[in-house]
């Protein structure tokens, strides 16, 4: 099987420069200053096992690689709010033996939230979710780092439908050589609904800091306690926190000294915008289906969204200001 990356950030980079290395072909898809620094000076990419710098393949598009092939898999780990750009450019392209990639190779998502297989899956014949418990960061172009330990990362994976296959299967036989832990299981789903709780604190790191406090804790529990009570109307089955605990035991520790998730580094970078619509944005959208107020994450994806509009510092907001602003609009919920 070839890998292709579609957006070779921060996890796409770790997982691409991962699966190379473990004999692995691999294709990075990446843009701009990236992309040059990556085809002049290669992928420089620093786990726990040391700083590694890989050579590979650097395209921005389709046009660049020419004819697909049968045994493509397209791995997406654009931030989600890229995601129809991404999918579109690589959905009509030819694949050799006959179709388009639409119809024919599978795309594994491998990113936050949920909205990315409902986007691949309104246009590709074969989606699979990709649950990522891999903190990872984007430090300048061509330079990425994942330095948690003793792997770099869980992974479950499936099809995005339920269930496993051969593909999903050999995806996570390919992942575990790399040095993941890359279960394929049967409800992949319901671990990246589970693991969308935890990132709907994403938006409260990227606006006061990536720093621990009961404050921020305080205020994450509340936007949880909203997504939970949001699946529970909408009849969405997630992991238990028990459950989440388990897999993650030993695994995905951060380490001291690691900057913020991937939302803070959006705002760090100045990107212009953050994945707030498809993380807290997730909640909310379920809450007006299902009749369930959801004042703490509707706050806190305006609060990020203005953040990269405006082009915000990451931390800026102090999480007082950021909790009176939520308290104002759970009172008037
Ligand atoms: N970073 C982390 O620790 C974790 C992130 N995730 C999730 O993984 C996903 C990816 O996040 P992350 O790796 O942090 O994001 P990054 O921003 O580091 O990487 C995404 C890359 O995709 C590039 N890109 C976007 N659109 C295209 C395109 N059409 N063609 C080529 N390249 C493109 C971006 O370029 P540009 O910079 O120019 O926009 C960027 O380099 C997100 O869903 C995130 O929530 C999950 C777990 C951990
Ligand atoms: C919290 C973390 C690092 C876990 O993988 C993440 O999902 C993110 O930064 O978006």
């Amino acid at each position: 099987m070839r890998y292709i990356i579609i957006g070779a950030g921060a996890v796409g980079a770790t997982i691409g420069g991962r699966l190379a290395e473990a004999g692995g072909e691999v294709v990075l898809v990446a843009r701009g200053a990236h992309a040059e620094a990556l085809r002049a000076d290669g992928l420089r990419l620093t786990t726990a096992d040391g700083t590694r710098v890989h050579r590979l393949p650097v395209v921005t598009g389709p046009d660049e690689l020419g004819e697909l092939r049968p045994d493509d898999a397209l791995l997406l780990t654009v931030k989600t709010q890229d995601a129809i750009a991404a999918l579109d450019a690589w959905g009509d392209a030819e694949v050799t033996g006959g179709g388009t990639a639409a119809q024919r190779l599978p795309v594994l998502c491998a990113q936050n939230g949920v909205e990315s297989e409902r986007l691949a899956q309104r246009r590709f014949a074969r989606v699979y979710g990709v649950c990522v418990w891999l903190p990872a960061t984007f430090l300048e172009p061509g330079v990425v780092s994942a330095l948690c330990a003793p792997l770099t990362g869980i992974l479950h994976l499936g099809r995005a439908a339920g269930g496993t296959d051969a593909l999903s299967r050999a995806v996570a036989a390919d992942l575990a050589k790399a040095g993941f832990g890359a279960p394929a299981v049967e409800d992949v789903m319901r671990w990246k609904y589970a693991k969308l709780l935890g990132n709907l604190g994403n938006a409260i790191q990227a606006t006061t800091g990536p720093e621990p406090d009961p404050a921020k804790a305080a205020l994450l529990l509340r936007a949880v306690r909203e997504g939970k009570a949001a699946f529970r109307a909408a009849g969405i089955p997630y992991a238990s926190d028990a459950e989440q605990s388990l897999a993650r035991d030993g695994k995905v520790e951060q380490p001291a000294g690691v900057r913020g998730g991937s939302s803070w580094q959006s705002l760090a970078r100045g990107t212009g915008s953050v994945e707030a619509d498809y993380l807290n944005g997730e909640i909310s959208l379920l809450g007006r289906l299902h009749g369930v107020p959801t004042p703490v994450n509707d706050v806190l994806r305006h609060a990020a969204n203005i953040f990269a509009r405006e082009g915000l510092p990451p931390g800026a907001m102090s999480i007082e200001d950021l909790t009176a602003l939520a308290d104002e609009a759970a009172a008037r919920a």
